[in-house]
């Protein structure tokens, strides 16, 4: 018999790890209850598809994720992965951010070995609990040889989406995880992965972005886009520091008139503007609804906000030539 891979669970807390009063408890639970051993012997089945260790790195709700969560996550992996009895990792993790750590990690993981972010939209204690599932699912994935340099991968529901790419869709339906328009990269049955497409963005292994001796990350805030808006909390954050603002403009990120003149100010005073949308598909096009070459301001390309956030974040680490971070919004 072919012998298991070795796959160690870093879990982080979240609903996968939360239980409620009842077991049609749905919503009002509490999430980050359950520690990493109980939710591998609650899936026994694990043990046929790989040698599981488990480590408790955090126990949070993932709301209240923050970049320092980051920082230690992404070096406690990038350690584990450079073992040689360490063939891949799952982190179990909360739904509403999971989404960006998976991108961070996508940035700065430094290895091709399996790295799957899984987690649950219900709760273990509730009627059809889908965090069992996704667990083992997460766990074969991770064991598998299908999924060595494909980058962080994000696996629930059965469906296997990349990091860069999938978003949580609905608020509390176990299929909240999509790739809408780029699509999904395969699926998961019969305890077998199927891979039918790959990102064609850098990632993990070729990535240029090194957190090993970081201990802090720049800071950059998000800006909303809405009918009637004006600057007060853009200028609020660019007075508390901001070295970055994703702005989250209607449409293809076009600039009302009042924050235009604001952005335009905080860019003169060295802050990196970046053009993304609120809408959620559809590429961000440079010299589109602003003239980016003027205003010296970059485009998002697809990513979202939150994530179009990270990846400035980790660009400032490397320069603050916009030139470079506008490409670096067309590779990662
Ligand atoms: N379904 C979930 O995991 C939601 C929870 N609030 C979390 O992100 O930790």
């Amino acid at each position: 018999a072919e012998k298991l891979a070795h796959v160690t669970i870093l879990a982080t807390g979240g609903t996968i790890a939360g239980s409620g009063a009842s077991s049609t408890t749905t919503v009002g639970y509490t999430a980050a209850t359950v520690g990493v051993d109980t939710l591998i012997k609650a899936v026994p089945e694990l043990s046929k598809v790989a040698q599981v260790k488990g480590e408790q790195v955090f126990q949070i709700a993932s709301e209240n994720m923050t970049n320092e969560h980051w920082l230690t996550l992404a070096k406690r992996v990038n350690t584990l992965l450079a073992q040689p009895d360490v063939d891949g990792i799952v982190i179990t993790h909360g739904t509403d951010t999971l989404e960006e750590t998976a991108y961070f990690l996508d940035l700065t993981v430094k290895s091709r070995k399996p790295v799957v972010v899984v987690g649950a939209m219900r709760p273990g204690t509730a009627l059809s609990a889908d965090g069992p599932i996704n667990l083992y699912n997460a766990v074969l994935l991770a064991a598998s040889k299908e999924a060595v340099g494909k980058g962080v991968l994000v696996a629930l529901n059965d469906q296997i989406h990349s990091a860069r790419d999938v978003s949580k869709t609905n608020t509390s339906t176990p299929d909240s995880f999509k790739t809408p328009e780029l699509g999904l990269l395969g699926y998961i049955q019969g305890s077998k992965p199927y891979f039918y497409r790959a990102s064609t963005r850098k990632h993990t292994a070729d990535t240029e972005f090194d957190v090993s001796r970081l201990a802090s990350l720049p800071q950059v805030d998000i800006v909303y886009g809405y009918a009637n808006v004006g600057p007060v909390a853009l200028n609020a954050l660019v007075a508390a520091g901001a070295k970055g603002i994703i702005h989250a403009g209607v449409g293809d990120g076009s600039l009302a008139a009042t924050v235009k003149t604001a952005l335009v100010a905080a860019r003169k005073q060295g802050v990196v503007i970046v053009r993304a949308s609120r809408v959620g598909q559809g590429i961000l096009a440079r010299n589109g609804e602003a003239n980016d070459d003027e205003l010296d301001f970059v485009a998002a390309d697809t990513l979202s906000a939150q994530k179009a956030r990270i990846l400035l974040m980790l660009a400032l680490t490397r320069t603050s030539d916009t030139k470079a971070i506008q490409q670096m919004f067309y590779t990662y």
